[in-house]
């Protein structure tokens, strides 16, 4: 039913449990997509759930069999009416999943994957969302774990790795160091990958977060879509959900995608900026948001490929924005997300800024992580002092505070 296609070269490989990149073009170049042959796939829109979870979509997955038991996905959508004068904005949340981030997706494939297999063992690299989703979503299987994370990792990410029992390889450098460790020791010791950008098959369960949106909003396709960027897999998986969809013949549109990145770790908007033929160009990361904290984006010529077939493009927003888009974003949707996730809506907003948006355009945004994972850009805002549990000492700040 499905086929392995390098994004690069264009060479068509059949399935195979170690077959991860084209082996002409390397790891860099010869990422791989999944190709359906969608006149095999009998699907209709009344299949779909509004309140199902990623499962629903297992017909349109390379999976053989659906293996988690948690529930991934079926994640909110709030509508604004007539937002920052555009005529509706959609916020996607997908804190809400069992971990507390859009990684849950693809580490449900992963999980499922691995069975599928025969492997007893699965590794992954990561900033700590991909990590605490591998951990949490294989915590009640006979899986085993070794998940490597940079020493910057924000705690809670690494409690939930503790939590959930994972072994810790805690790699003294940062997220890219730990990529290309975890892949060496990975493939030595012939465990799983749970890298998505270098496993095409995690690409697939992230695009059910496309696909849950266009369910969820009837079928109807928003005009523009924002998403944050660092290894550029969930922007990719975005366009593949859209794609999909729209060659099943259950939409009539694939949206613009605008990749949303942080200043200090733009090498995917660099890269994009530079044009054909698309040239990775790696940096050396510094942002508040860890989770796009990437200076070598292992899905780069997938991300720049699709978004420009989607005719969206990449903008940048720095710390600081990002730091006012988490306090506005909660103040006006209820959300609160880490900053990796309200980067996307930063991102929203400069688009605004720049007259990239017209009022009547339908908008979505996908806000992909929980601010629970990750305080650090808002706790120094935290500025209370202790009150005596004194009546008179409590009206007194009342009155302070209605000022
Ligand atoms: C919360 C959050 N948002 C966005 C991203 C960006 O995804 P990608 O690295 O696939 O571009 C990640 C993970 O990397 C993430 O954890
Ligand atoms: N920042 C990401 C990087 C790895 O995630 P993946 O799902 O793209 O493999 C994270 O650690 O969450």
């Amino acid at each position: 039913m499905y086929k392995l296609k390098c994004i690069t070269c264009g060479s068509i490989y059949d399935p195979e449990p170690n077959m991860y990149t084209c082996p002409k073009c390397g790891e860099r170049y010869g990422t791989l997509e999944v190709i359906f042959n969608y006149d095999l796939i009998n699907v209709k829109k009344s299949d779909f759930d509004k309140h199902g979870d990623i499962s629903q979509f297992s017909k349109i997955l390379p999976i053989a069999e659906y293996k988690v038991k948690q529930v991934v996905g079926n994640t909110p959508t709030y509508e604004f009416k007539n937002y920052y004068g555009i005529k509706k904005v959609f916020f996607k949340y997908d804190g809400t999943n069992p971990t507390g981030s859009y990684k849950d997706r693809a580490s449900a494939i992963a999980i499922s994957k691995a069975y599928e297999y025969g492997y007893d063992t699965i590794y992954c690299a990561s900033t700590g969302n991909a990590a605490s989703s591998l951990a949490g979503l294989s915590a009640p299987t006979d899986l085993k774990t070794y998940i490597f994370v940079p020493k910057n990792i924000p705690i809670a990410k690494l409690a939930q790795l503790h939590v959930f029992g994972a072994n810790i390889i805690l790699i003294d450098g940062n997220y890219d160091q730990a990529f290309d460790i975890s892949t060496k020791v990975g493939k030595k010791l012939n465990w799983y990958s749970r890298n998505s950008a270098i496993n095409p098959y995690l690409l697939e369960g992230k695009k059910t977060g496309a696909m849950e949106l266009v369910v969820q909003l009837d079928f109807n396709v928003p005009d523009i879509v924002f998403v944050s960027a660092g290894d550029g897999t969930v922007i990719s998986s975005i366009y593949k959900g859209f794609y999909d969809f729209y060659n099943l013949n259950l939409i009539q549109k694939i949206p613009k995608i605008i990749g949303i990145q942080a200043e200090g770790a733009d090498a995917i908007a660099k890269t994009f900026s530079y044009g054909k033929p698309y040239t990775p160009v790696d940096i050396i990361p510094n942002t508040i948001a860890d989770s796009i904290s990437v200076g070598k984006p292992r899905d780069v010529i997938k991300a720049c490929k699709y978004v420009e077939k989607s005719g969206g493009t990449f903008l940048t927003v720095n710390d600081e924005e990002i730091k006012t888009a988490i306090f506005e974003l909660a103040k006006n949707t209820g959300i609160f997300a880490e900053p990796a996730g309200a980067a996307a809506y930063a991102g929203f907003k400069k688009a605004i800024s720049m007259n990239l948006l017209k009022k009547e355009d339908t908008v979505a945004i996908f806000i992909t992580g929980n601010g629970l994972k990750d305080i650090k850009a808002v706790q120094d805002n935290i500025k209370i002092n202790p009150i005596p549990p004194v009546f008179e000492k409590i009206i007194e700040y009342i009155n302070e505070v209605r000022k």
